[in-house]
């Protein structure tokens, strides 16, 4: 594969990190064999099809990639690349995804972004699934001390109170999330 060069000199330090953490997992683990490719959700994404483009048109042109929710899909269609999805394709190659925090033993939280079930279909159903973190994402022992903002938990509308009374009795305390240019809470993709 022909990949180019790592080009971070005009990023700023913490989308750099984002990019050289990107194009490593990509380089690494997406390879010229997976056909089919799961791109995940988040502001470290793009940085991974913008080194997938750069394996090559024709490598490409073979591939399907399914996306996780509405901003992998722009990015996959904008890019040129052939969109997919789960139905079809129940089986993936490889799902590259990104996290809000991981530790030493590889446990994650994701859901920062407000994308939770179809990131975790496409993780479930790949034979790979390959977290890209940068360095703000290191644990250093237990989950919550690099991303603090709470464990993101996704509940059916209807079932909204049962679910927060639920994690209320588990000892947590949850915080239903409010939309920042919506009245009501965040929608995910998933609806
Ligand atoms: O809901 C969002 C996803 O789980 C993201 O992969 C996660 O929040 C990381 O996003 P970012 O790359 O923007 O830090």
């Amino acid at each position: 594969m022909s990949s180019a060069p790592l080009q971070l000199a005009s990023l700023s330090g913490v989308e750099a990190a984002k990019r050289a953490a990107a194009y490593a997992a990509v380089d690494a683990h997406v390879g010229r064999n997976d056909r089919i490719i799961g791109i995940g959700s988040g502001s470290t994404v793009p940085y991974v099809v913008e080194r997938i483009v750069q394996q090559g048109k024709d490598l490409n042109a073979s591939r399907i990639f399914l996306p996780t929710g509405f901003q992998s899909k722009e990015l996959i269609v904008s890019n040129g690349l052939q969109l997919g999805d789960v139905d079809c394709h129940p089986i993936i190659d490889v799902t590259i995804d990104g996290a809000d925090e991981v530790d030493p033993a590889l446990n994650a939280i994701k859901g920062g972004g407000a994308c939770h079930l179809r990131e975790k279909v496409l993780a479930e159903a790949a034979k790979n699934f390959i977290v890209v973190a940068d360095y703000r994402k290191n644990s250093n022992g237990v989950l919550g001390t690099a991303w603090t903002q709470g464990v993101p938990v996704e509940a059916a509308e209807f079932a909204y109170s049962k679910v927060m009374r639920d994690l209320t009795k588990l000892g947590g305390k949850p915080v239903l999330r409010m939309g920042k240019a919506k009245a009501g809470p965040v929608v995910t993709d998933n609806g």
